[in-house]
C-alpha cells in the first residue's frame, strides 16, 4: 500500500503488531515423506482437534514457492466471545502463544477462583502488568486482556494444592478471538516457523558438501532446515552464547535425525576467529576457527525482535534498543573473516529498525570492499528502505513490512512477522 507519510506506516505497524498473523505456517520434514502425505497427516490431527474444540476445520495448501513449507489459514471469527464468569490469569509469554493458537498448559495458570473445577468454562485474560501472584484466587484488578474462553481440564485444587506435580494442558481454549491450530502436533514431521525464518535459509541455499556456520543458532529452527536441506551431508557447526540454550538446539536438531552433521557449542559468535597458530595447525572442529573456514554463514543474530507478532506490549528501553546495531557489526566482522572466497553470508533479524538492517548493509558495503550485495533466490518480501542503499541494492534485500500491510490487500506473504534478510557473497 502507498503509505507516503512516516506517521502514517508508524500507526499502520503499530496497529498490526497487536494483531496476530493470518497464517500459519509450519516447515515439513522432507527427508522423511512428501509433502502431500505430510500435508494430510497435519489435517487429520488439527481435523480431530477442531472436533475436540467444537470449532471449523482450518484450510491448508503448500506454499507454491516455498517447497517445504504448509500454510494453514487462521481465522477471526464474527460473533463476538463473551467472557465466561469465572476469570484465569496468564501471564504475557502465555497469553501471546495463545493468540497463536497454543492451549494453555499447567504451569502457564497463575491466578484462579477458588470454585474453579475440572470441565468449567473460564475466562482467560492476559496479566499485562506481571502483578499476579502465582496461586492468586482473587479477580485481578490490574490492566488485563481478554484472550477468549476455555475449558479447565482440572480444578483448581489440583494445579494449585496438590503434593504432585501438574503438567499437561490446563485449559482447553475453546472460543478465541483468534482461531488459530494448536501446534504441539506431529513433531518430527512439522516445525512451526514464521514463512521469513523459512525463506531465510533457502536464501542461504546450503549445498551437501558445505560446511556451514550458524553463527546465533538457538533454539535451532533454522539450524535444522539448514541441515535438512543438505539432505544429512556435509557439516552444519551451531554456536549460542547462552549457554542453557544448547540442550534445545539438541534437542531439536535430534529429533529430525541430524545428530551426525551438526555439533553444537556454547561460544560467544563474536570470538568465534581465532589466531594464525591454529591455523598452521589446519581446520578446527570446535570454535574458535581459522580465518576463510566455511562456505557459508547464516548470521541470525540477536536484534530488537520489533517484527514479531502479536506483540502484547513491549518492554524495549531506548538504551537497549541502541546497542544492537554496534553489537550486530561485531557479528558482521567475525562472519566475513571466517567466510572463505566465493563464500555466502545470510544476514537476518526479526525487527523492523533500519539501522539494524539496511544500515548494517550499507556498512558492510562500505567497509569489505570483498563483500558483494547479491539478489535471493525465493525473494517474497517487499524491497528495502531508508537508507543509501541504491535503488538497483534496495531491490536485492528482502523486508517482510508490516508497516505497509493492507486490510484489504493480506496474503500468506505480507501478513506475517516483520523480517529483515540480506544476502552476500565474498569475492
Ligand atoms: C534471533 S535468536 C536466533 C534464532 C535462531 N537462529 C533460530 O532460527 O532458531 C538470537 C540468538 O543469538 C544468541 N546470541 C546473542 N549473542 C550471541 C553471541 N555473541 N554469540 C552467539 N550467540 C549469541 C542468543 O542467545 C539467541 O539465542
Amino acid at each position: 500500500m502507498p503509505l507516503e507519510n512516516n506517521d502514517l506506516r508508524v500507526d499502520n505497524l503499530i496497529k498490526w503488531l497487536g494483531i496476530p498473523p493470518s497464517y500459519t505456517t509450519l516447515r515439513l520434514n522432507l527427508r522423511v515423506d512428501t509433502a502431500d502425505n505430510i500435508l494430510s497427516q497435519v489435517q487429520q490431527t488439527l481435523n480431530i482437534q477442531c472436533r475436540k474444540k467444537n470449532i471449523e476445520e482450518f484450510k491448508m495448501w503448500l506454499h507454491p514457492a516455498v517447497k517445504d513449507c504448509l500454510v494453514i489459514e487462521n481465522r477471526r471469527p464474527n460473533n463476538d466471545v463473551i467472557p465466561a464468569e469465572k476469570e484465569v490469569i496468564v501471564d504475557l509469554l502465555c497469553g501471546t502463544a495463545v493468540l497463536r493458537g497454543a492451549d494453555i498448559f499447567s504451569q502457564g495458570i497463575m491466578g484462579a477462583p477458588s470454585n474453579m473445577l475440572k470441565g468449567d468454562k473460564v475466562a482467560v485474560y492476559c496479566d499485562m502488568e506481571g502483578k499476579c501472584r502465582r496461586g492468586a484466587v482473587a479477580k485481578y484488578e490490574h490492566t488485563k486482556v481478554f484472550l477468549g474462553n476455555g475449558i479447565a481440564q482440572i480444578g483448581r485444587d489440583d494445579y494449585f494444592c496438590s503434593q504432585d506435580k501438574v503438567s499437561g494442558i490446563g485449559i482447553l481454549m475453546t472460543e478465541t478471538i483468534i482461531e488459530a491450530p494448536c501446534l504441539d502436533i506431529l513433531p518430527e514431521l512439522v516445525f512451526a516457523q514464521n514463512l521469513p525464518s523459512i525463506v531465510c535459509s533457502h536464501v542461504l541455499d546450503p549445498q551437501p558438501t558445505d560446511l556451514i556456520l550458524d553463527m546465533c543458532a538457538a533454539p535451532g529452527g533454522k539450524t535444522v532446515h539448514i541441515a535438512s536441506l543438505m539432505q544429512g551431508k556435509g557439516r552444519v557447526i551451531a554456536l549460542d552464547k547462552a549457554k542453557g540454550k544448547i540442550e534445545k538446539i539438541k534437542k531439536n536438531v535430534n529429533l529430525w535425525g541430524l545428530d551426525d552433521t551438526v555439533s553444537c557449542f556454547d561460544f560467544d559468535a563474536r570470538n568465534a576467529m581465532t589466531d594464525k597458530e591454529l591455523v598452521k595447525k589446519g581446520v578446527t572442529d570446535e570454535p574458535p576457527f581459522p580465518p576463510e573456514a566455511f562456505d557459508r554463514i547464516l548470521l541470525d543474530g540477536p536484534c530488537s525482535a520489533l517484527g514479531q507478532r502479536p506483540t502484547l506490549k513491549n518492554n524495549m528501553i531506548p538504551g537497549v534498543l541502541k546497542s544492537f546495531p554496534k553489537y550486530q557489526k561485531q557479528l558482521l566482522k567475525t562472519a566475513i573473516e571466517l567466510l572463505k572466497p566465493n563464500g555466502i553470508l545470510v544476514y537476518s533479524t526479526c525487527t523492523v529498525t533500519v539501522e539494524e538492517n539496511e544500515h548494517q548493509v550499507e556498512w558492510v558495503l562500505e567497509n569489505f570492499p570483498n563483500m558483494i550485495l547479491s539478489p535471493q533466490s525465493v525473494h517474497l518480501g517487499c524491497h528495502g528502505t531508508g537508507s543509501n542503499l541504491s535503488e538497483e541494492e534496495l531491490k536485492m534485500v528482502q523486508r517482510f513490512d508490516i508497516s505497509g500491510l493492507d486490510e484489504n490487500n493480506l496474503n500468506c506473504d505480507n501478513d506475517t512477522i516483520g523480517f529483515f534478510i540480506a544476502k552476500f557473497i565474498k569475492t
